[in-house]
């Protein structure tokens, strides 16, 4: 059965389980009429099976684990019963909702001011790259609802007393695996500062695609025996995604990446692609690449400045760049429906990143294709994600001979843009976000540049030793070798010798 919802369909049947029907759907729920009217408006008229388990334990007060597929309505979940409550006894600061990236926290507001709006709902955004001072202005305020990233609010509770958490109804960590886990990233110490200004009594609500890989650690965050509602399909991507691999040598995989890009254009009309690549110079040297070839391409990566990444992501989602190239930055819970292709230029090293690049695309019922490229070092990666998701990557197949038509011209053109960023101080750069970051960690730059140093010389001195001692080894083994030889020929020679006699 297939219903068309919206802006995009939702299937309802085994994967997303059964629906409720038309508005009594979500009233059905628990849900106030008003609030199932402003959700109808949205184009979120049936709850999906996220939202049918969720929304009546987190209405009784439970606390709530939602883990459900990529694009399949989480959100909502946690929103519209936060709303509902709110309205019940509005007063501020109600919520809390925490996210691990800045562009989310814009997008879950938007949900929240949308969806609130005929409570007249008071949202607070706070994220890092944005002024401090209108932050703290804005706190002070009592927002209803304050949706944060870790770090900037960790800074605002250590360095200021104009506002309180202390009355909290609801926290909610979206995305919380990513929050908890000890990713390049690491929230646990602006966690701890967060956990410690929040009151104990608070309903604590937790959501992600990938939940069940730090359960435990989540467990103890929500206190009070939570409900848990996990999806119950064995794949762990969604069925209107086809996913794809391309193995290709590492040297042609920007030649791949073009003609990719080229056919795609070619073939559609209304199109729009996000390129996955592990680092931010990547991400740079991928962006003027394309640009060169004039593809209407924009980049997001963390050391771009806030309001840059806010203009990229703005233009991408109003389609007036139709390429995305970004590091995982972008890789969870942002929204874009008119997303068609994912192209991985580097194979995640962890399946859940996977899951959560792949799902940029195919969400709410949609369908869409996800390309990964995979060199013969990556095969081995390949195989853990599919392990993980419970299915088998098809090889994407290519006109061979177009790629290589290309070859030069793309390989030519990447080392042009890589001369001409080597000229900026994009690497200077770096190392500032670097030390600005060790700063904020507490740490002393200077002096971990030091031990950092002085550790690469213990290594160096340890691998010249290990060097060494493998030298010897062999230079033995050889001399061993040779004398043995040199022996046998001896051998050889006395036995022809006495046959000769
Ligand atoms: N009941 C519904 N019916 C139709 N569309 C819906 C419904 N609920 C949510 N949506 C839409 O589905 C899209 C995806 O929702 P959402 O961003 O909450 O997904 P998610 O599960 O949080 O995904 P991710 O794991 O990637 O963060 C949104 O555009 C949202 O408006």
């Amino acid at each position: 059965m297939t219903r068309v919802v919206g802006a995009g369909s939702v299937r309802c049947g085994e994967r997303r389980g059964p629906c409720a029907g038309g508005m009594s759907g979500f009233r059905g729920l628990g849900l106030a009429a008003w609030l199932a009217e402003q959700a109808q408006q949205l184009g979120i008229g049936r709850p999906t099976p996220v939202q049918a388990a969720c929304i009546p334990p987190i209405l009784q007060g439970r606390d709530c684990m939602g883990c459900a597929k990529t694009g399949s309505g989480k959100t909502a979940a946690f929103v519209l019963p936060v709303l509902q409550k709110l309205s019940e006894d509005p007063y501020g600061i109600f919520c809390l909702v925490l996210t691990p990236t800045r562009e989310l926290a814009y997008q879950i507001a938007e949900q929240f001011r949308v969806l609130g709006k005929p409570l007249g709902l008071k949202d607070c955004i706070i994220v890092g790259g944005m002024d401090m001072v209108a932050q703290a202005l804005e706190l002070s305020r009592k927002p209803h609802v304050v949706i944060a990233t870790p770090g900037r609010l960790a800074d605002h509770l250590r360095s200021s007393r104009t506002f309180s958490l202390r009355k909290i109804k609801f926290l909610v960590l979206d995305e919380a695996d990513r929050l908890l886990e000890q990713g390049c990233t690491d929230f646990t110490k602006d966690l701890e500062v967060i956990l410690g200004a929040v009151p104990a009594t608070r309903q604590t609500l937790l959501f992600s695609a990938t939940l069940t890989d730090t359960l435990n650690e989540l467990k103890s965050l929500a206190m009070n025996k939570p409900f848990f509602w996990e999806s119950q399909a064995e794949v762990r991507t969604v069925d209107e995604l086809v996913q794809r691999y391309l193995l290709v040598p590492e040297r042609v995989k920007d030649a791949y990446l073009v003609h990719l890009i080229q056919t795609f254009q070619d073939e559609h009309e209304d199109w729009s692609i996000i390129i996955f690549t592990s680092t931010c110079k990547n991400c740079q040297i991928l962006n003027m690449m394309l640009k060169k070839f004039n593809f209407p391409s924009v980049a997001l990566h963390s050391m771009m400045k806030q309001k840059q990444r806010f203009a990229a992501l703005a233009k991408f989602k109003s389609s007036v760049f139709k390429i995305l190239i970004a590091t995982d930055v972008a890789a969870r819970g942002l929204d874009i429906p008119t997303v068609q292709v994912v192209i991985n230029h580097n194979t995640p090293g962890l399946p859940k990143i996977y899951i959560h690049r792949v799902g940029r695309t195919a969400r709410a019922g949609r369908h869409g294709l996800a390309i990964t490229l995979v060199t013969q070092y990556d095969i081995h990666l390949v195989h853990a994600i599919e392990e993980q998701i419970k299915t088998k990557l098809q090889e994407f197949s290519v006109e061979e001979r177009a790629v290589l038509g290309i070859l030069t011209q793309v390989n030519v053109a990447r080392r042009e843009c890589e001369i001409k960023l080597e000229a900026t101080d994009f690497d200077e750069k770096k190392e500032i976000n670097k030390r600005k970051q060790m700063i904020l960690e507490g740490k002393d730059p200077d002096l971990e540049a030091k031990r950092k140093a002085e550790l690469a010389k213990i290594k160096k001195k340890n691998k010249q030793f290990r060097e060494r001692v493998q030298q010897t080894l062999q230079e033995k083994k050889q001399l061993q070798l040779k004398r043995k030889l040199q022996k046998k020929a001896r051998r050889q020679q006395r036995q022809s010798a006495k046959e000769e006699k």
